[in-house]
């Protein structure tokens, strides 16, 4: 009964599309800037409004965006500059960039690989969303997967293809637009919400624990970027870590196996639990230089074997916070050239890692303490420590 049911709702569902595909000029622009009447839940008294299926059939060129949400947020994300401006939209994106290449990868389905040289801060690939979903736990299974069928059946056919096209976690068809979204989709914050949003070039990236690639998500430009973080060369294989590579062994294990159903046979997990002996010895070094008291044992070697254990392990994307104690260690040592240096890679870490994520004030203040290491506060500040743990201490 239950089937026959959906099957009705469904079809209605449908119904309604399809009389919208068909309606002239003047009803489309009824609600413009979307292209069909938005489809709605009930209000969800947790959310205070109902989530609607909102379609805008070009976006980007004639991509198409699909967009589950609140009326509000969805009014918000009008205002974005991608959907005022088409020329905030760089003309590379969405596009065959010429740096990759997909095909099938034995065990993990398709995998995506360089087809030419990349060197690290290399823009791989540069996406817009086809779908973007409010992150919810309100409505069943089976009530989200009727607007999540409209939000696709509404793309443009190219893009609803490359959806469909996607892999799934559970190869579920009764739920198969939440299948392909628990394999394929990123999460991303659309006015303070979080949403899962899918992108369906990057979305062959697969999962690698040492990754050669990292992702970010501008938000203001619905941009989701994948960059080189070391050169790749050709026909190598692109990866981008689906969880915390800092993260030991069994807990990255544990998170991939339920998230996305895979047990990781990377280079870094086939070492097995032993491979956390390195982030051991990581996090102590860290705490090492973290310390700024008098019986800090920190120094310029363990910062630099701090860069060398990251590069080590693969973690070249995740290098920033040991450039940032490399250099304050060069600084409190009273280095202006070591600080310098330090600073330089810190900076390119943080924007590259985190895009326009990154914190501005923060760049800011390292920035500053680039132009004058001298007016910052970790300057000669271990030396000032030395010299006073070498004076005699004051006799009570
Ligand atoms: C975002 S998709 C990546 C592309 C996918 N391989 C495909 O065929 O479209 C995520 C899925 O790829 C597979 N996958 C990703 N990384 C993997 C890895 N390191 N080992 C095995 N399978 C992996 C898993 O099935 C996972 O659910």
């Amino acid at each position: 009964v239950e089937d026959s049911l959906y099957q009705i709702d469904f079809q209605q569902l449908f119904q309604s599309v399809e009389l919208n595909l068909n309606t002239d000029a003047d009803e489309t622009s009824r609600y413009a800037p979307w292209s069909f009447k938005p489809v709605c839940t009930q209000t969800l008294p947790s959310v205070g409004s109902e989530l609607c299926v909102y379609t805008n059939a070009t976006f980007a060129n004639g991509r198409g965006i699909s967009i589950f949400t609140t009326t509000q947020i969805a009014e918000q994300t009008t205002t974005l500059p991608p959907f005022n401006d088409r020329d905030v939209l760089s003309p590379l994106l969405n596009t065959d960039s010429g740096a990759w290449y997909t095909q099938p990868i034995s065990n993990k389905g398709i995998g995506m690989f360089a087809k030419r040289p990349l060197r690290r801060g290399d823009v791989i690939v540069a996406t817009t969303p086809v779908l973007v979903a409010y992150s919810e736990n309100l409505l069943s299974p089976a009530e989200r997967e009727r607007y999540l069928q409209v939000a696709i059946h509404q793309l443009p056919a190219s893009t609803r293809e490359a959806y469909l096209n996607l892999t799934t976690v559970h190869g579920n068809p009764e739920i198969l637009m939440q299948d392909i979204a628990a394999a394929n989709t990123f999460a991303i914050q659309l006015h303070g919400q979080k949403h899962l949003a899918a992108f369906p070039e990057p979305s062959r990236i697969n999962h690698d624990c040492a990754p050669n690639a990292q992702f970010h998500i501008d938000t203001a430009t619905l941009t989701h970027y994948v960059r080189a973080v070391r050169p790749i060369p050709p026909d190598e294989e692109i990866s981008i870590a689906y969880t915390n590579p800092l993260d030991t062994y069994a807990q990255r294990q544990r998170y991939l196996r339920q998230s996305f159903g895979f047990e990781c046979t990377c280079r870094r997990c086939r070492r097995g639990g032993s491979g956390d002996d390195a982030l051991d010895e990581l996090n102590a070094l860290q705490a090492s230089l973290g310390d700024w008291t008098a019986e800090s044992k920190a120094s310029v070697a363990q910062a630099e074997r701090l860069i060398k254990l990251y590069q080590d392990q693969g973690l070249d994307g995740y290098l920033d916070p040991a450039y940032c104690h490399a250099a304050l260690m060069y600084s409190s040592v009273g280095s202006v050239k070591g600080a310098r240096k330090y600073v330089d890679l810190a900076v390119d870490a943080i924007e590259l890692r985190l895009g326009s994520y990154a914190d501005q004030d923060d760049l800011g203040v390292w920035k500053e303490m680039r132009r004058d290491p001298s007016k910052h506060w970790s300057w000669k500040a271990r030396k000032k420590q030395s010299r006073a743990e070498l004076k005699p201490k004051p006799k009570l």
